[in-house]
């Protein structure tokens, strides 16, 4: 009888092309994305060494987190420039790299153009069972159509693109199982909230999670995606969601997807991705869905975990002296009081966006919030940023746009925006901003500036109070 095996051993099993002795393998990696902040180099150094890119078909370039997200075209049709210099050159270095080294490419006036872990699955790039890599830690998205993704560093895209190997340890397995329903008005984002709130930021440290029980295998991709993208803040390698019939309807079609007798096949191949009764992971954690309520981060790590009925929790309440200090400075730089109950907590600022929440589900869930509402007075910017100009277009012929639009939020062009101050879009320093974004970090919106991470809908729901707000009390 043969051993049985987790889904991460399984696609592991499938892609060494080399072991060591001291534990080291060569991984053969299915599909590489590429942007413009972690490729620069990379393409440098094949240049220096007179190499090529080994596979450009496995390859896909794509710009998203140096974009402005305002209009990219003048009246006449031609290119605006970008006004920040380094942010130029790192376009202008891909769009000179990619044609140069063969690899395709969509540009930042390409209606396909998003953010690469939105544009990936909705392209049918991303598919069960593969390798996958990106110089960019939220590659881990892509585990929600059961493909092993992961981020990796410029050195490594460079070894990727000559190679399209890289060498790799086999990391530990890690079960989260989450049991029972979640209950009504709670979403895929509050759920992984919760999830790095219960486990901690490094509790997935070494390990490459997969997420079992009924509440996966009921989500859609959309959610799915959202789940497995914040693996990296609970600090695992990546996570895993087993493919299933929602995700073949998913994929079906989509244009890099297998066709025909190929589609068949891989379909075939990827009902054997399952992790086997009886297989052992090496940690397991296990969740109550009844436990979780709409979630928000009061600090400055993505474990700042607390529901919104619940209030700003006293430093001196964590066991920990290390988590007691950094909690004091955390409540410092977030402007906050212990015991505040969190729906007292006013904001200026709304973001719905990002890899983690910018997908048609994403902006539906926050635009049933919003519809016949308006943006309370105190909000002084709302953005939606869709992930890609496919989403935007879907958006757009379904109305969202103009409920948005109606609510007081600015309807822009795909790009990551104000998840992280590489491009124009930024918080003001000492202000507050609902973010769908996946890191509350220090200076993370902008120097200063401070970010509560919330759902879609609860974006939503404080654009219309003005407050973080418990969206279950709005519907
Ligand atoms: C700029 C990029 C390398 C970075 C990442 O690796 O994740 C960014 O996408 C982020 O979310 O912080
Ligand atoms: S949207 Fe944010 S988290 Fe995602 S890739 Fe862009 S910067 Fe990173």
């Amino acid at each position: 009888m043969t051993q049985a095996r987790t889904l991460y051993e399984k696609i592991w099993d499938a892609h060494v092309v080399d072991q060591r002795d001291d534990g080291t393998a060569i991984i053969f990696i299915d599909r590489h994305l590429v942007h413009e902040v972690t490729s620069p180099q990379a393409f440098e150094g094949l240049r220096m060494a007179g190499r090529k890119v080994r596979r450009p078909d496995l390859t896909l370039a794509v710009p998203d987190h140096n974009v402005p997200t305002t209009a990219r075209l003048d009246a006449d049709g031609n290119r605006i420039p970008i006004a920040d210099p380094e942010s130029r050159a790192q376009l202008e270095a891909l769009e000179r790299n990619a044609p140069a080294f063969g690899v395709p490419y969509i540009s930042a006036t390409d209606i396909r153009q998003g953010i690469v872990h939105v544009i990936g699955p909705e392209q049918g790039f991303t598919l069960p069972g593969c390798t996958m890599v990106c110089g960019d830690s939220h590659t881990a998205a892509h585990g929600a159509l059961g493909a092993l993704a992961f981020g990796i560093g410029t050195s490594e895209v460079e070894h990727v693109l000559a190679t399209q190997t890289l060498q790799l340890k086999r990391s530990k397995s890690m079960e989260i199982r989450v049991e029972g329903d979640l209950p009504a008005g709670v979403s895929p984002k509050d759920l992984i909230l919760h999830i790095i709130g219960q486990i901690g930021a490094a509790g997935g440290t070494g390990h490459v999670v997969e997420y079992r029980g009924r509440v996966f295998e009921q989500m859609s991709i959309e959610g799915r995606l959202t789940i497995a993208n914040m693996s990296i803040e609970a600090g695992a390698r990546a996570g895993l969601i087993a493919p299933d019939d929602t995700t073949f309807a998913y994929l079906k079609g989509r244009p890099m997807a297998p066709k025909g007798a190929d589609w068949d096949a891989a379909v075939a191949y990827w009902r054997t991705l399952r992790t086997d009764d009886g297989a052992v992971f090496d940690k397991s954690v296990v969740i109550d869905a009844a436990d979780v309520a709409p979630s928000v981060t009061w600090g400055t790590s993505p474990e700042d975990v607390v529901p919104i009925t619940g209030v700003i929790p006293d430093p001196e309440s964590f066991e920990d002296a290390s988590k007691r200090a950094a909690a004091r400075k955390s409540l410092d730089y977030m402007g906050l009081t212990a015991g505040t109950p969190l729906a007292e907590v006013l904001v200026e600022h709304i973001f719905i966006g990002s890899c983690t929440n910018s997908r048609i589900e994403d902006l539906r869930a926050a635009a049933d919030v919003l519809k016949g509402r308006r943006n309370a007075p105190g909000i002084k910017s709302a953005l939606v940023v869709p992930g890609s100009g496919l989403v935007k277009r879907q958006a757009e012929e379904e109305g969202l746009d103009r409920i948005f639009i109606e609510a007081g939020f600015e309807w822009r062009e795909p790009g990551c925006s104000a998840c992280l101050g590489m491009n124009p879009d930024k918080v003001p320093s000492g202000e507050r901003c609902a973010s769908t974004s996946n890191r509350n970090f220090v200076g993370r919106q902008g120097p200063g500036a401070r970010t509560h991470l919330v759902s879609p809908a609860m974006a939503a729901a404080a654009a219309v109070t003005g407050r973080l707000a418990d969206v279950r009390e709005l519907v």
